[in-house]
């Protein structure tokens, strides 16, 4: 049985002083459990201290988003080497704000999931569909060809430990949750698409985890389905409550 990884994704949200306190009341109460996995993934000038404050904890901290190079004149980028230096576990690569604002390709998105893996990072990659391209019945092929995209050139071990977050652009932010089937039926597709791509059996150890107005009320429903793994929770992720709810949603 794979296991729910929850993922609250912070976005531009925070002070330090509250990022440090949120996850020092996370790690203290969330559940040590096999079922769950826990991960933050907080701003760049966070991460060094929220490590500390995760250390001997079962949360784990991630990055929003780095660049595919190990170092250079890249201006205002931050690198693998640098995330991993700090003890950073996991990276989000091509979050739908990424690639709308900060011109993030399908290509880009190969290359930093390669530089991940070569950093030891988990790679979360996300895909999902505008709702034009919902109501154009174009979301399975759209999703479809972000994901081939995003493995490209990946080994089948590193597909396994990809974390893949379906996430309808028109669901994020809005209040408008895809039902648990529509949800899980997109997730389904990425698996099928992950066996063509690798085996079954690669295909049945991957994470694909939901994102889009995923709050308490919701959670269950959505984490009772076939091919939902977890959950990246941006809005529910921001208070401590609503976050370690969601954590315990991932231990049943
Ligand atoms: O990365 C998280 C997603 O963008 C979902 O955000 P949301 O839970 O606020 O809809």
């Amino acid at each position: 049985m794979r296991k729910n990884v929850i993922a609250g994704n912070w976005k531009m949200n925070k002070t330090l002083s509250e990022a440090n306190q949120f996850v020092e009341e996370v790690a203290a109460k969330a559940p040590s459990n096999e079922q769950v996995e826990v991960i933050v993934c907080a701003p760049f000038p966070f991460l060094a201290s929220l490590v500390e404050k995760a250390k001997g904890s079962s949360v784990k901290i991630g990055a929003q988003n780095m660049h595919y190079e190990d170092n250079g004149a890249f201006t205002g980028e931050v690198s693998p080497v640098m995330l991993n230096d700090l003890g950073v576990t996991h990276v989000v690569i091509g979050h739908s704000e990424r690639r709308e604002y900060f011109a993030e390709t399908s290509e880009t998105v190969n290359k930093k999931t390669h530089a991940a893996f070569s950093h030891d990072l988990t790679p979360i990659v996300c895909v999902g569909e505008t709702l034009e391209q919902r109501e154009a019945n174009e979301t399975m092929n759209h999703v479809e060809s972000q994901v081939r995209k995003a493995l490209e050139g990946l080994s089948d071990e590193q597909v396994a430990d990809t974390i893949i977050a379906y996430e309808p652009i028109w669901a994020i932010g809005t209040g408008k949750t895809a039902t648990s089937d529509q949800a899980n039926e997109v997730c389904t597709h990425i698996r099928n698409v992950i066996k063509d791509v690798t085996s079954n059996e690669t295909a049945e150890k991957v994470i694909i985890q939901y994102g889009g107005s995923v709050k308490p009320a919701n959670v269950d429903e959505l984490l009772a389905k076939s091919d939902i793994d977890g959950a990246l929770v941006g809005g529910a992720s921001l208070e401590t409550a609503s976050f370690l709810k969601l954590v315990e949603a991932g231990t049943k």
